[in-house]
């Protein structure tokens, strides 16, 4: 039985992020989750990966630092490594819903857990560098417009011990570790991927009843390499810590392969209905359709897995070479169009606009698993030229023998740096941050 008023929260402030946001709610779908799924996003999202949200969670909202209230915008310029800190803490501005979880862009949900609702404001799971602090990756909150006062209040006065969220919340509820036993959330529900063998016995033990992996640390599962015919992320020089992260990763990229990427064909095949005659574009799978199907999980799974599918037959695509016109401003890499592990570029569609999907659509499961078959094509770069006012930030790297995600760092010109600036898209956390101002000008005058 669907509850409306209540809902899993994540975040994701950049298009790389989102890729995480996308696996994760494909992964509370697949799992049948029974709430809402919502993502906030910021201003850097482009055109496109709002529209690729829109197809998985039921809300995509935008939160903009630039919102809050006057004080909170003067001291974060004062502190602008609190910058995804506070954009965190705007969870608690959904007063739409009553009760939330909150799980991080980083996270992987391998079995159904609508029973967090159970649970009450504040609840978490023990970090497991410091288990007398909650890990902020995964909780339970009740959004109130007077709580998100107080936090940010909390933010100015007091800043936050490790910089982030972490630190303040975990200063902010700091009866957490003490008072009420309910709040501590069993390590299942946020184990994270890179510690479960600092205690193998207990991994051994309890290992399979995990129902949330968290890839927190530095190193995030896009940043690997994925070689979708052996199923396995590629290891040299990642310095894989062990098995079970390995298979946690490989779980991670078998939801990007089979229920991410295939929204990337489908927006595209949107796309062709609108406007027929300019079907393919880049690294469109044009020569054979795909086939929805359900996708049996790997044997490494901890948990039983369920992909959902939905009864939408395939629509059909031939290759048309001369048909590659969908975005004429772009560039696209020879021979990219017939790879059928390719699904089109992100680059490809900045015209993408504000389309959306029905919640409708999206409580049957979101769409279907997709089997991609692989070709004989060599491996291409599929990388594009998109306009500037939505540079994106990723490039889907793909191939028959490799998927990777890779973050591109975009040059602007001076005048779009300066209409970015007008239109308030100011990259307060980058190359817009106080201290590079203050280089520039110290350059200037030297
Ligand atoms: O550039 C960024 C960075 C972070 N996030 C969001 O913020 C979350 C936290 O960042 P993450 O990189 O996942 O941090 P962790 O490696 O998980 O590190 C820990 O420390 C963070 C800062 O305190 C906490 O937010 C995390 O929950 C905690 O696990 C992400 O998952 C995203 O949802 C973005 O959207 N864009
Ligand atoms: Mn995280």
């Amino acid at each position: 039985m669907p509850v409306s008023d209540q809902a899993f929260v994540t975040l994701a402030t950049n298009d790389v992020y989102c890729q995480g946001a996308l696996v994760l709610g494909q992964s509370l779908r697949n799992q049948r989750a029974t709430r809402k799924l919502v993502v906030l996003i910021t201003p850097q999202v482009s055109s496109l990966l709002r529209v690729i949200l829109s197809k998985v969670f039921d809300e995509v909202i935008e939160v903009n630092l630039i919102d809050s209230a006057d004080y909170i915008h003067l001291a974060f310029l004062k502190r602008p490594e609190l910058g995804v800190t506070l954009t965190k803490l705007h969870c608690w501005t959904l007063t739409h819903y009553s009760k939330c979880v909150f799980l991080d862009a980083d996270t992987l949900v391998l079995s159904n857990i609508d029973e967090l609702f159970d649970r009450t404001e504040f609840s978490a799971a023990p970090d497991p560098g410091w288990p007398d602090c909650f890990n902020s990756g995964v909780f339970v909150f009740q959004p109130s417009l007077e709580t998100h006062g107080l936090l940010l209040q909390h933010a100015t006065d007091h800043g936050s011990f490790d910089g982030a969220d972490q630190g303040l919340l975990n200063s902010f509820f700091s009866s957490w570790s003490t008072a009420d036993i309910h709040k501590h959330l069993p390590f299942i529900y946020n184990l994270s991927s890179n510690t479960a063998y600092t205690y193998s016995p207990a991994f051994k033990r309890f290992g399979s009843s995990v129902k949330v992996v968290h890839f927190l640390g530095p190193s995030k599962p896009w940043n690997y390499k994925y070689n979708p015919q052996t199923g396995s992320v590629l290891e040299e020089g990642t310095g894989l810590a062990n098995q079970n992260q390995t298979s946690f990763l490989n779980l991670w990229w078998k939801t990007y392969q089979h229920s991410v990427l295939p929204l990337y064909s489908s927006f595209q095949n949107e796309e062709e209905r609108v406007s027929p005659g300019h079907s393919a574009g880049i690294g469109e799978p044009c020569t054979k359709p795909a086939v929805g199907s359900s996708q049996p999980w790997p044997a490494e799974d901890p948990s039983e897995q369920t992909v959902v599918t939905d009864d939408t037959p395939p629509s059909p695509k031939g290759c048309h070479p001369e048909d590659t016109i969908g975005w004429p401003e772009l560039e696209t890499s020879a021979g990219a169009r017939c790879d059928p592990l390719s699904p089109p570029s992100p680059q490809c569609a900045d015209s993408s606009g504000t389309q959306t999907t029905s919640p409708a659509d999206k409580a049957e499961g979101g769409p279907s698993v997709e089997i991609l078959e692989p070709s004989q094509e060599p491996p291409v770069d599929v990388t594009g030229d998109p306009s500037p006012q939505d540079a994106l930030e990723v490039d889907l790297a793909m191939s028959v023998f490799e998927i990777s995600i890779e973050e591109k760092v975009k040059e602007l010109s001076p005048e779009e740096e300066r209409r970015k600036w007008e239109e308030g898209r100011i990259d307060y956390m980058g190359k817009d941050a106080f201290a590079r101002i203050q280089e520039k000008l110290d350059r200037f005058l030297q």
